[in-house]
């Protein structure tokens, strides 16, 4: 088969009128091909089996969220139940009307169909010239279907240019007289550097699986997706490994030794015929080498793939279909005019959700009002709106703030309050958490004037996870709006409270002003160690 591959990439230019062009596969070529195919029981049983099972049984546990359900030998891939809220974006399954309100906002995640091109037909033809009627098969391959890539770039800053689905060309049909088909075109997809891509669910699939549970409302929503579980099949980053890594996904395709175009005589002549049931049962191997191939590029890493700097290369979402072989390639010695080829094989149509997860080297959070937005304002040169009503803020802001006269520098993100119950949607919720969630360091805003700044920073650590999931960043408390009521002791006390309670756990703590500007020198120099840039 390679010998024959290039021996027709050398394929000379068809002469018109001319004798047969003596670089198209010979009979014992493909002769040796195809007895190739037909020794090869082996790999085409083990290859059936990989194919066939999807058994489900046993049960484990694995990383709290996600439990096998069986894994090799019992079955042929590791089966996973794992909760829907993990493969799908709440902001797109939510009742019309607040997805509508949503999609004005920010956007930060955006869920994107692609599908790849499909494989064109291989051709059915025969040389023709002044001498004979009809020459030997020349039907050329169909061209492979397109693939969808994604690569980060740098210079882009949202997702709100994305379309709603890629679709890339399929491959054309291959032609008389040897002539392959041209190659679908690729379609790349250009994303912000800091975006995270995971395989997820149909939106309207799980959108009807909201409807029909009759638990659509919002507040619900979360819990709804956390309850209820997707299978998947997965396998493990390595072929021994019991460990899900990858999602295995399926295209549609037709069953190994069927996929075939007919011309002239029909499918049901072709079935009676001897002569193709034994070429079909060798073809039966290579539609299976190539299931096996479509098998170990149709799938994705079930944690996605974070894209956090300039991609080197394009990754590929969706793989092209590969294109038919055409008639010539089942010209023997016993069949001498194949009146058939083989169809392409079909693309892969999957959803994927994109993130854009700020990379921000520490994350401004705190409860609204707190005054998040007027600190950035005061430390960088980010401009984000402030007010003295809530939720000001209301998408994520980043600014640069330089240290020392090294060029040293470190990047803050802005994010919209937090309230109490967010991490059950009250407010704007969690989602814009994920701009922080990549940050070396929190800086906890609490506002002095508040009536019990200790219980604000409890509350904000009960949202956050706990304070196990707080203690894995560098942690900053910043006591703001110092200055109202300074000189009063009860303001003093509530700021030891807090102290107390941030040596206790080792976390650094500083008291300013954000709008008289008071302290924000030594605000900058410990969130620079917070953000672990070294500064001399
Ligand atoms: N007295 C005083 N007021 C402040 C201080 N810092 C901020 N403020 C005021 O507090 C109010 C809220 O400030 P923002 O910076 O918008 O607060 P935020 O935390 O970003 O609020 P959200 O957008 O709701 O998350 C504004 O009226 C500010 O002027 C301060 O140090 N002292």
């Amino acid at each position: 088969m390679i010998l024959r591959r290039s021996i027709r990439r050398l394929r000379l230019p068809v002469r018109f009128n001319s004798t047969a062009p003596d670089n198209a596969p010979k009979a014992s070529d493909n002769e040796i091909w195809l007895r190739k195919l037909g020794s090869n029981r082996k790999l085409s049983d083990a290859l059936k089996v990989s194919q066939e099972s999807k058994t489900t049984g046993g049960d484990q546990g694995y990383k709290n969220r996600y439990e096998i359900v069986s894994a090799p030998p019992e079955s042929s891939y590791i089966c996973v139940k794992a909760p829907l809220s993990e493969f799908t974006s709440i902001s797109h399954v939510q009742p019309n009307n607040q997805r509508h309100a949503q999609a004005k906002k920010f956007v930060d995640v955006r869920i994107l169909k692609c599908r790849s091109g499909r494989g064109g037909d291989g051709a059915v033809s025969f040389f023709r010239d002044a001498g004979r009627a009809v020459g030997p098969p020349d039907g050329g391959d169909g061209g492979d279907g397109g693939s969808v890539f994604v690569q980060a770039v740098e210079g882009l800053n949202s997702l709100a240019k994305l379309k709603t689905s890629y679709i890339a060309e399929d491959g054309a049909n291959g032609a008389a007289k040897q002539l392959d088909g041209a190659r679908g075109k690729d379609v790349l997809i250009s994303v912000p550097v800091g975006t995270v891509v995971k395989w997820c669910l149909n939106p309207s699939a799980v959108r009807s699986f909201i409807e029909k549970s009759k638990n659509g409302e919002a507040s619900n929503l979360r819990q709804l997706l956390k309850q209820n579980k997707v299978n998947l099949q997965c396998t493990g980053r390595f072929e021994m490994d019991q460990k899900p890594f990858f999602i295995q996904l399926f295209r549609e395709a037709y069953e190994a030794g069927e996929g075939w175009h007919f011309k002239g005589k029909d499918e049901d002549y072709h079935h009676e015929k001897d002569w193709f049931k034994q070429l079909k049962d060798k073809v039966r191997v290579y539609d299976l080498e190539l299931a096996s191939s479509e098998l170990s590029v149709d799938r994705f890493p079930i944690f996605g793939i974070d894209l956090d700097k300039p991609s080197d290369r394009p990754v590929c979402l969706v793989k092209g279909g590969k294109g038919g072989l055409g008639n010539m390639h089942f010209l023997t010695n016993l069949v001498r005019n194949p009146r058939f080829s083989k169809m392409g094989r079909n693309g892969l149509e999957q959803f994927f959700m994109f993130e854009l997860k700020s990379l921000a080297d520490i994350g401004l959070v705190g409860l609204p009002n707190a005054g998040k937005s007027t600190i950035l304002n005061k430390i960088s040169r980010a401009r984000p709106k402030i007010g003295h009503w809530e939720f000001t803020t209301t998408h994520p802001s980043i600014g640069t703030v330089n240290v020392g006269t090294e060029g040293l520098f470190f990047t803050v993100a802005d994010i919209p309050g937090i309230i109490k119950d967010a991490s059950k949607d009250k407010g704007m919720g969690l989602e814009f958490l994920r701009h922080v969630q990549r940050s070396k360091g929190w800086a906890i805003v609490i506002s002095l004037e508040k009536e019990d700044p200790m219980a604000d920073l409890q509350l904000l650590i009960n949202e956050l996870g706990s304070m196990e999931e707080v203690t894995k960043k560098n942690v900053l408390v910043v006591c703001n709006k110092a200055d109202i009521e300074s000189n009063n002791p009860k303001s003093l006390k509530k700021f030891l409270a807090v102290k107390e309670f941030c040596e206790l756990h080792g976390w650094d703590i500083v008291p300013i002003s954000a709008i008289k500007g008071e302290n924000i020198d030594i605000l900058i120099e410990k969130m620079a160690r917070c953000a672990e840039v070294c500064i001399t």
